[in-house]
């Protein structure tokens, strides 16, 4: 059974919220029973797909960076950086902690002006909607839960309302609770609950997986892939960008570096990345308790594996430079 067979049965257990219902085809002797009205029928929840509104299309020109500079005091981030973004596309932007993954986005929103060069947004129709990273924090604490996502949805049905926050683990009982009442962890479920509901073409995206559950995080990439209009997003969540982005912008010294696939081709064509991201998983593999509990190695045994295989990579790395360095002088 697949991750998301799996997330779709706990909603079938867990959520009442949708009114769309059928019935379970059981055979024989129950389904006469039911027939009859001497069994209540067991329900199935059909799974309600999210999708974020769109509003047309926009122009082919999305976003333009020419020559950005940009610094906070002493902090330089941009140094006469370039970019061109086009519709339809879904961009990740990496980049290590503080390198200006955050201040881009603010820069393409218009809330940072650049200190020479320019960000421009296409002119033809580009619509944004923006999850900063602190949009939790933003909501009226008076509101109640449905209130706060229905005052933002354009040509929702209510029902539909109830049916996302329902997808978001809002039960029943919680939809007529204030805002200061939840949860950090609800209220950001509850500012990506309004987040999906606003009509757009480009989605701008600060780290939206930070505090969703695992359910959530499915629907958010299920609503990505569908989305027609452009995403620009920043994640250290490498699944969630593996599975949703066709093009890699990595922030280094000041520039964009442009990597024109998805994560695996970034990973391929940036070998310090790959390794890291090596280590990365041996460290993970170490980690987990199912492989403690299976491995009879000692911590020694587990260490050398893990170099081992660091090892492995770096040969591997060596060799194909040597292929590619005799590549070149033939
Ligand atoms: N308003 C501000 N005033 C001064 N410095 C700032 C301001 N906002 C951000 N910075 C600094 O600028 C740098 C870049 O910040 P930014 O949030 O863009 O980085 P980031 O790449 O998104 O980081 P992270 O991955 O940690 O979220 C950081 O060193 C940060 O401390």
């Amino acid at each position: 059974m697949t991750k998301k067979q799996v997330a779709a049965m706990k909603l079938n257990r867990t959520s009442a919220m949708e009114e769309d219902y059928e019935s379970d085809s059981s055979p024989f002797k129950l389904e006469k029973l039911q027939d009859e009205n001497q069994v209540d029928k067991p329900f199935i929840r059909k799974q309600m797909k999210i999708r974020f509104p769109e509003r047309g299309r926009s122009g082919r020109s999305v976003v333009t960076i020419k020559n950005l500079e940009f610094a906070y005091g002493d902090k330089v981030l941009f140094k006469k950086a370039n970019l061109t973004i086009e519709k339809g596309e879904k961009i990740a932007i990496i980049g290590p902690n503080g390198c200006g993954k955050s201040t881009l986005l603010k820069l393409i929103m218009g809330l940072q002006n650049p200190q020479t060069g320019e960000v421009l947004l296409g002119e033809h129709n580009v619509l944004p909607n923006y999850f900063e990273q602190n949009q939790a924090e933003a909501l009226d604490l008076d509101k109640t839960v449905l209130e706060t996502v229905a005052e933002v949805a354009e040509d929702w049905r209510l029902d539909d309302i109830k049916g996302l926050l329902g997808r978001c683990n809002f039960k029943a009982d919680m939809l007529d609770r204030k805002v200061s009442l939840l949860s950090g962890g609800e209220k950001a479920r509850l500012a990506f609950c309004k987040f999906m509901v606003k009509p757009s073409t480009l989605l701008v995206l600060d780290e939206p997986t930070n505090h969703l559950d695992i359910p959530s995080k499915e629907m958010l990439e299920e609503a990505i892939t569908e989305y027609q209009g452009t995403v620009i997003t920043v994640s250290h969540d490498r699944y969630f960008i593996k599975q949703i982005v066709n093009r890699v912008l990595e922030v280094k010294d000041g520039n964009l570096q442009d990597y024109a696939g998805d994560y695996n081709y970034y990973l391929e064509k940036n070998l310090d990345a790959r390794q890291k991201e090596v280590e990365r998983e041996a460290e993970l593999e170490e980690k987990s308790p199912k492989a403690k509990a299976k491995s009879k190695m000692s911590k020694a045994e587990r260490e050398a594996r893990k170099k081992q295989k660091v090892q492995a990579f770096q040969q591997a790395k060596q060799k194909s430079k040597g292929l590619k360095n005799a590549k070149r002088w033939k």
